[in-house]
């Protein structure tokens, strides 16, 4: 079993398989890096998997394969296979745009896929386009459409900021509901990389919002990142407020990013890098740096302390 200093088990790891995108969320990458990293600064999957069957030994349950988008990346579906076959019982989720989900959808739960988070942040398909800076909305729906269809369990993201999309809080919380799918509200993380200007409505004002139309209790928090609420007739939604106080008191996680550092924290720049041994195929150092890791992972965030990370989202997939 991993566990950090501070006595939390680390039985997740969200793995981004590509720094590249098609998109260009304002939240996340709103200018295109420069530089791409050359493929063969990037862990192939059978490197990916060998760091993540000594991570499954070691007691990991639930991996989420992320990016960049994950689904520019060729072939995932085989990866996902390789993974479901090493071990059935394990959690194995992805985070997505959805824009390729309308052909892959199925593809990928044949494959043995359990779960999906696709990003929606609007309705609207001027709103989308001015979040994304791209015309996406028709394909993000019909992805979610299709992932519902074929059976994935599916759940939505929704980065929330002012004067851009705070005044669709209910209604994409009626979309949601309509779908039968649950909806996360995600505070907005300050971010050097982000477009500046952005300015994030937080959890108190968000359910200050949906309590307009809808009444809701809280639900007992498990150890997952979100805050689950209930309404009268019985659905669910969350809030994602990693400004609060107790949000990383239930952190059960790290992250290995395509480049194959690995790291401890969302906010923090730190990272080790698990490349070398890897490529090198040295187990056992590979474990030792695995160890480290968890062994190092902050207490907390400092978006609590209102400071701005610098750490790019792409790269670590969120
Ligand atoms: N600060 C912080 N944000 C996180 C963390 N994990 C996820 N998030 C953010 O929460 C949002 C949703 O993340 P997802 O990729 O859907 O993953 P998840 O919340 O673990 O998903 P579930 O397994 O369905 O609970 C994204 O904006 C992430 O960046 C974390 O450890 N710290
Ligand atoms: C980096 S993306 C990678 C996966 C995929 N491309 C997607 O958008 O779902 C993972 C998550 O990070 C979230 N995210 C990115 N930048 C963020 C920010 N500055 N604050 C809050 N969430 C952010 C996205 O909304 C998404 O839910
Ligand atoms: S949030 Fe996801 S879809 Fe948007 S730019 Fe970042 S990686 Fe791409
Ligand atoms: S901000 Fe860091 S410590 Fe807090 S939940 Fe996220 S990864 Fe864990």
């Amino acid at each position: 079993m991993l566990k950090d200093g501070f006595d939390r088990v680390i039985d997740y790891i969200r793995v981004s398989v590509t720094s590249r995108c098609n998109f260009r969320c304002i939240y996340c990458m709103p200018n295109t890096p420069f530089e791409w990293q050359p493929h063969e600064d990037v862990l192939s999957y059978e490197e990916m998997f060998e760091f993540l069957r000594l991570a499954i030994d070691e007691g990991v349950k639930k991996i989420r394969i992320t990016g960049g988008e994950p689904l520019v990346r060729k072939e995932l579906e085989v990866f996902i296979k390789v993974l479901s076959k090493y071990n059935k019982n394990l959690d194995l989720a992805l985070t997505t745009n959805g824009y390729f989900l309308k052909e892959k959808a199925k593809i990928l739960k044949e494959a043995g896929l359990k779960r999906v988070n696709i990003s929606l942040d609007t309705l609207k398909k001027d709103v989308a386009k001015k979040i994304v800076q791209k015309d996406v909305l028709e394909k993000v729906l019909e992805g979610i459409d299709e992932a519902i269809k074929v059976g994935l369990k599916v759940k939505l993201n929704c980065v929330v900021m002012k004067g851009i999309n705070d005044n669709e809080i209910t209604d994409l919380l009626d979309y949601a509901k309509d779908k039968g799918v649950i909806i996360r509200f995600i505070e907005f993380m300050e971010n050097e990389r982000a477009y500046p200007g952005i300015k994030r409505v937080d959890s108190k004002e968000i359910l200050e919002e949906i309590s307009t139309k809808y009444n809701f209790k809280e639900l007992k928090k498990e150890n997952e990142a979100s805050k689950y609420y209930k309404l009268d007739d019985g659905y669910v939604f969350g809030i994602i407020e990693p400004h609060s106080e107790d949000f990383c008191k239930s952190c059960n996680r790290i992250r290995l990013t395509a480049e194959g550092y690995l790291i401890p924290c969302l906010f923090f720049t730190e990272s080790y890098n698990i490349k070398e041994a890897l490529r090198k195929k040295d187990i056992k150092k590979a474990a030792e740096i695995l160890r480290d890791v968890v062994r190092n992972k902050p207490e907390k965030n400092d978006w609590q302390e209102e400071k701005i990370s610098d750490r790019a989202f792409w790269e670590t997939g969120g």
